[in-house]
């Protein structure tokens, strides 16, 4: 069996003190769960989350990080970096990163390769623009990402990547995937993966869905059979909010 994993991907969002009342208020209310439970927050809030985290179930990661070692990279953050400050997971991929910020499935395959070897969990997002979806390409441009993304990982690594697949016209617009729709593609990508790996490998990868995710939608997304969890951006910025969506 999967365990589902709820997490919140704050974005450019919080200040340190927002983010430790966040997680005063969610503590008590998400420790009964049987959900993983993670929060992707700015680097500047980490070590205090990873602090506010200790002792509870809620595991805290990081929006992206670079694939070297380290170097002459200003303004990048490293594997090590992360993991001297007790980040156990790390979003790579996100398409915020490759619309805004040059991510492509090559440097998404750099970054998974080397969390794996450093022993953080990748969330690797995939999906497909408004067009290339009107363009019935969908399925092509997910397959063509997971492909790349998984490239030269073994077989024992494939299994402790987290996937999230984010349709781009459904983030932040309030416009959702119906969730059969999601639950189609999800169980297309278990299939890419079965290909690249074999049934059994591919039955164990957690795969998310992401986009426009809130308390009002959560269950009908969790309920389907392929899908393992929610990526959740606007929704995941409020305790109260975030609460009901682990607890779905
Ligand atoms: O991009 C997302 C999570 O990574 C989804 O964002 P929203 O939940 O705000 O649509």
């Amino acid at each position: 069996m999967r365990k589902p994993i709820i997490a919140g991907n704050w974005k450019m969002h919080k200040t340190v003190a927002e983010g430790l009342a966040f997680m005063d208020a969610i503590k008590p209310e998400v420790s009964g769960t049987d959900v993983e439970v993670l929060v992707c927050a700015p680097f500047t809030l980490l070590p205090s989350l990873v602090e506010a985290a200790k002792g509870t179930n809620i595991k805290i990661g990081a929006q992206n990080m670079h694939y070297e070692d380290h170097g002459a990279f200003t303004g990048e953050v490293s594997a090590d970096m992360l993991l001297d400050i007790g980040v156990t997971h790390v979003i790579i991929g996100h398409s915020e990163r490759r619309q805004y910020f040059a991510e492509t499935d090559e440097t998404v395959n750099l970054k998974t390769r080397k969390a794996l070897s450093k022993g953080l969990t990748p969330v690797v997002c995939c999906g497909e623009s408004l067009e290339q979806r009107e363009a019935g390409e969908t399925k092509t441009v997910c397959k063509t990402q997971i492909v790349k993304a998984f490239e030269n990982i073994s077989l024992a690594d494939a299994s402790k990547v987290v996937v999230a697949y984010e349709p781009i016209w459904a983030i932040g617009t309030g416009k959702t995937s119906s969730s059969k729709d999601a639950n189609d593609v999800i169980a297309y990508i278990r299939e890419v993966l079965a290909a690249l790996y074999s049934t059994e490998v591919s039955e164990e990868i957690r795969i998310q869905y992401g986009g426009s995710v809130k308390p009002a939608n959560v269950e009908e997304i969790m309920n389907e059979t392929d899908i393992d969890g929610a990526l959740v951006g606007g929704a995941s910025l409020e305790a109260d909010s975030f609460v009901q969506l682990v607890n779905f």
